[in-house]
């Protein structure tokens, strides 16, 4: 099935001709509802999308291909854990694991809920005991720092879930990420540390993961220069699906904390590769998060396309890849704890609809995911907003706005939020000619060098982005942000007719890794590669010191 061919499609491409040119300041000023007409609240987190290319029927009209590609049932296949992963032959349950309600949620005739719930009540007991100083390092010192050794999933979720909810750490409590396999992310992490305080995570789904096996080791080697091997088992636990791996490394598979594979690498930091998170912040704000996540679940399975937020933003991303030809998707929020928020969505949104392969196992002939990336508001504004507003390619953005700082007593807050605003209102409106003119005339250019200077100041405008607001960025509210990202992510693969939870793409390159490894040692023999490769792994081998 191609969505090319369905009638609602070829009525969108249709709508788009007409409705190419229509300017959004013009809209805007016909219709002085169009922000009710075009925001959804939920909750405390509002989305404004009216600063869209878009009109009623352009809503409408998406709308009607999300109800052609049977989005609902799709929605209602994965919460009840169908297969829909079936390329692995997985169900797609990361929603069960912040399911508050505790309703049963069944896979292969089996309610999963009984586990996950004995995970959280086995996170909750460890992170207690870690908190209260019953489980103390092996010199009987209290854990001060926790080092998170993961990659992909296994980190860049934890990690900006941690960098986010920073006001909300408990005191005297470190948290730390090592993802990358160059020894300069683990020994610079290692340097400010003490063996005798702290506690490592070793977090992979597989326990096969060759850069966070690389650095378990060594961590493992560094610990060993101060403890003993049998105390090993009080600073190091894992998280995985793989008890054997776990085992064989060495680590007590007491002190196992497992996930399942209907959950996705990316979609991971609701089960127990949140530990760093419960461990740095308390349970009670790890399950605050869970919570905020099932609000947007709640509201993801529950309301009318319409008025239905992941929906909606799902689907101007469809408008604007396949419609307007549009490359890339920014997301910025306006808050530095959000950092690596653009990041985690990056693998989130990048891996998942990254795919030229629809489900029957065809070639696709229409464009797919985007690229996503982005950075924190304000900076980006003094970097690279000269091309989203003058540049020539259209760049949709996401500005993430949370009203209220936890760091108020600083009364930067007016500034950062009138800059947020600033940004969408300028993208929208732009400045024409007339304005850029009456401007310049005012300063005093005239003749020649007016007429020189002017084009270069004129914004087209008319340039799209979507405004998330929200009171303050708590765990619950930060729940409901990652889980509408999900949501999104999975409406858009579902009108591409792709498989948003595989991730073959990641694989070639890992096989050839492993047997370059190899061959980077002096004398080894280099296998058949390109001309390129084996001259660049000589050169190389010259090289090293
Ligand atoms: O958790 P792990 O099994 O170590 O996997 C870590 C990461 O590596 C893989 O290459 C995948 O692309 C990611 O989706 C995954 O999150």
């Amino acid at each position: 099935m191609t969505p090319l061919n369905i009638p609602e499609w070829q009525s969108l491409v249709r709508h788009y001709s007409d409705l190419k040119f229509v300017s959004m300041r013009e809209q805007f000023a016909l219709d002085s509802n169009r922000f009710e007409r075009f925001s959804i609240k939920s909750g405390d987190l509002l989305l404004d999308y009216s600063k869209n290319r878009i009109t009623q029927e352009t809503v409408d009209k998406l709308i009607q291909l999300a109800e052609a590609v049977e989005i609902q049932d799709w929605i209602e296949r994965m919460f009840k854990g169908e297969a829909i992963n079936h390329t692995e032959g997985r169900a797609v349950l990361h929603t069960a694991l912040r399911n508050r309600s505790n309703t049963p949620v069944m896979v292969d005739g089996k309610d999963v809920m009984p586990m996950v719930n004995a995970v959280l009540d086995k996170m909750r007991n460890f992170c207690e005991q870690v908190h209260s100083g019953t489980w103390l390092g092996f010199s009987g010192k209290k854990i001060t720092d926790i080092v998170n050794i993961g990659i992909g999933g296994s980190d860049l979720g934890p990690a900006m879930i941690c960098d986010a909810l920073e006001p909300y750490g408990i005191d005297g409590m470190g948290v730390h990420f090592v993802s990358n396999v160059d020894g300069t992310d683990l020994s610079t992490t290692l340097e400010k540390l003490n063996p005798e305080t702290t506690l490592f995570v070793v977090a992979s789904k597989t326990f096969t993961t060759q850069e966070t096996i690389t650095n378990a080791h060594s961590a493992r080697n560094w610990f060993l220069k101060q403890g003993k091997q049998e105390d090993v088992a009080k600073h190091f636990v894992a998280v995985s699906t793989n008890a054997d791996e776990v085992a064989k490394f060495g680590i007590d598979t007491a002190n196992m904390f497992e996930i399942w594979d209907w959950v996705g690498g990316r979609y991971s930091l609701w089960s127990a590769i949140g530990l760093p998170i419960a461990l740095y912040t308390g349970m009670d704000n790890f399950e605050r998060l869970l919570d905020g996540g099932h609000q947007m679940d709640n509201h993801f399975r529950q309301q009318p396309l319409k008025e239905n937020i992941p929906v909606i933003m799902g689907m101007l991303g469809i408008w604007y890849v396949n419609f307007f030809n549009s490359h890339t998707q920014a997301i910025v929020p306006y808050d530095h704890s959000l950092a690596r928020f653009p990041s985690h969505m990056q693998q989130l949104d990048m891996e998942s609809n990254g795919k030229f392969i629809n489900r029957s196992g065809a070639r696709i002939n229409y464009k797919t995911g985007p690229v996503i990336w982005g950075t924190p508001g304000t900076n980006g504004q003094h970097a690279y907003f000269q091309l989203i507003h003058q540049g020539t390619q259209l760049i949709p953005v996401d500005f993430v706005l949370p009203v209220n700082s936890h760091y108020p007593e600083c009364d930067h807050q007016s500034i950062l939020l009138a800059n947020g605003l600033a940004q969408a209102e300028a993208l929208m409106k732009g400045k024409t000619a007339e304005e850029v003119r009456a401007e310049l005339v005012k300063e005093g250019y005239e003749g020649k060098e007016l007429e020189a200077l002017l084009p270069h100041k004129v914004f087209p405008g008319n340039r799209p982005s979507n405004v998330l607001l929200f009171p303050k960025l708590t765990p619950e509210m930060l729940g409901q942000l990652v889980a509408l990202y999900e949501h999104k992510v999975f409406v858009q693969g579902v009108v591409w007719n792709i498989n948003s939870f595989d991730q073959w793409g990641v694989e070639l390159g890992k096989q050839l890794a492993k047997a370059i490894v190899p061959e980077l040692k002096d004398d080894a023999e280099i296998s058949a590669h390109d001309s390129s490769t084996t001259h660049l792994i000589k050169l190389i081998r010259e090289l090293r010191q």
